[in-house]
């Protein structure tokens, strides 16, 4: 397919992830998983002992880690000054400091500089994450704003935790509310629906019908230009 750009965002457990790499696989996009890029840049500050209640030090730090991330939808990857990192930003650790690090306009600069270089020479991408549509690919092609219920959310999410760090569930759903609410109300591009994306609530629709809905948005995008 010649070079769309579609950007997906939503909160978390509403199938962003699954929902882009499926996409594009299907139609021959790369795919980037921008989330995973604010994880790595949470994971050097955690692992290089600065402070994450210090927005100060984050700011200050926010130039040195170099992040690479890979764009093939079959095999997302991502490292940090070379390290591969994609085990262990999945923490709960991490998880639970990355909205505090995001949060800091320098991260944000940086990082969203980094997602349009990779956007613009792609030739063709899923870009998933929370301020695609509004801040970092304000001209993509299509917008989709993927939500559903905190309880199929976070049914969704304790489903994917496994051993101990395997929670309860409600345990689960009151993070993952608290990270929504974070996300949502910090000052610099905050998590939000651009007025001109698709809302598709995917609390009743099984993965494959929310990848055969976001498909055919793509193809009817395609056959209109
Ligand atoms: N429509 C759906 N119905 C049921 N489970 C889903 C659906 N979409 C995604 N999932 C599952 O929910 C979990 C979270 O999905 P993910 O794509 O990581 O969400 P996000 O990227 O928005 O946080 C995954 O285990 C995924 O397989
Ligand atoms: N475009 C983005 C993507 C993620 N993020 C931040 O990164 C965190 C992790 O994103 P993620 O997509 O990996 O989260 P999950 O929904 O997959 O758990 C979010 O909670 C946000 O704080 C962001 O600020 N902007």
């Amino acid at each position: 397919m010649e070079s769309v750009i579609v950007a997906i965002d939503g909160p978390s457990g509403t199938g962003k992830s699954s929902t882009s790499k499926a996409v594009a696989a299907e139609l021959g996009l790369r795919y980037l998983d921008t989330g995973a890029q604010y994880r790595a840049i949470t994971w050097w500050m955690v692992s290089n002992g600065i402070d994450v209640a210090d927005p100060q030090a984050i700011a200050g730090a926010a130039e040195k880690p170099e992040i690479v991330s890979g764009t093939d939808p079959a095999a997302p990857a991502i490292t940090v000054d070379g390290v591969d990192v994609a085990g262990p930003i999945r923490t709960q650790d991490v998880t639970s400091k990355v909205s505090a690090v995001s949060a800091v306009p320098e991260v944000r600069t940086r990082i969203t500089e980094l997602q349009r270089s990779i956007a613009r020479e792609a030739g063709g991408i899923v870009v998933e994450g929370r301020d695609i549509g509004t801040t970092v690919l304000p001209d993509a092609d299509l917008k989709i704003f993927l939500t559903a219920s905190p309880e199929a959310r976070a049914a969704r999410r304790s489903g994917e935790l496994k051993g101990k760090e395997a929670g309860d569930l409600a345990a689960t759903r009151e993070a993952l509310i608290q990270r929504d609410a974070a996300d949502s109300g910090r000052k610099t591009s905050p998590l939000a629906k651009a007025d001109d994306a698709v809302e598709v609530d995917t609390t009743e629709l099984t993965l494959q019908q929310v990848i055969e809905c976001v498909v055919t948005l793509v193809e009817e995008k395609r056959a209109a230009r």
